[in-house]
């Protein structure tokens, strides 16, 4: 569901996150909140980090195949440079940058802009994946998504890695990782 913002007084800022495992609709509804946003004739940036060209190099792309166009960036501190007088950003794979995201997003915010931003909660051994919860604990809205467990058909809230590697950031998708629930998921050895 999409926050209920018209409380918030005119060209007042704020953060939204939405977080969750792998295949739980993050980018899908990151997606929805922005077209709405570009619907009401509000200038809109996107954005998200430069490792992630799994589906494309110039759109975040959703496992369902939506998508909308979006700037490819090296680091977080990039965004403030390129918001320029953008009233919604969108930021997709969150995971993947550092912790100077959390400080980015808060001067957006105090901006005046309105910061969506769509990210990994847990990593594949089901650790909190910086800078998300740091997000977490800073944003006026918060949603959590939920994927459904390829093992048992349950609510999934974390993401089975499928091949062996020890690095935590590894780019894949349903070749590498598959959402399950807390009783299928394990932490590989
Ligand atoms: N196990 C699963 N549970 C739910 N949706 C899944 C699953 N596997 C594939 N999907 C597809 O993934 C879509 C969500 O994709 P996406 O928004 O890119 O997710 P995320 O950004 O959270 O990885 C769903 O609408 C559905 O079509
Ligand atoms: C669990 C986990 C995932 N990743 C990578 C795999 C994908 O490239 C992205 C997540 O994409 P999605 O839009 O949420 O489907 O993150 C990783 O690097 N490390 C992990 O532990
Ligand atoms: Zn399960």
């Amino acid at each position: 569901m999409e926050p209920v913002t018209h409380f918030y007084p005119l060209g007042a800022g704020w953060i939204e996150v939405i977080a969750g495992c792998m295949f739980s609709g993050k980018t899908e509804e990151l997606i929805r909140r922005l077209k709405r946003a570009i619907i009401a004739k509000q200038k809109v940036k996107i954005f998200k980090p430069k490792i992630d060209t799994r589906y494309s190099e110039t759109e975040i792309v959703s496992h369902n195949e939506q998508s909308l166009p979006s700037i490819l960036i090296d680091k977080a501190e990039d965004i403030l440079e390129l918001a320029g007088d953008a009233q919604v950003i969108g930021i997709d794979e969150a995971q993947f940058f550092d912790l100077k995201l959390v400080d980015v997003c808060n001067k957006l915010a105090d901006e005046g802009k309105r910061v969506i931003v769509a990210g990994l909660d847990q990593d594949y051994r089901g650790e909190p994946f910086e800078p998300i919860p740091q997000l977490l604990a800073t944003a006026e809205f918060i949603t959590k998504t939920l994927a459904i467990c390829v093992v048992c058909g349950n609510i999934a809230d974390r993401t089975q890695r499928k091949i062996v590697s020890h690095e935590r950031v590894l780019v894949g998708a349903s070749d590498s990782y598959e959402a399950r629930c807390r009783k299928c998921h394990y932490i590989p050895d």
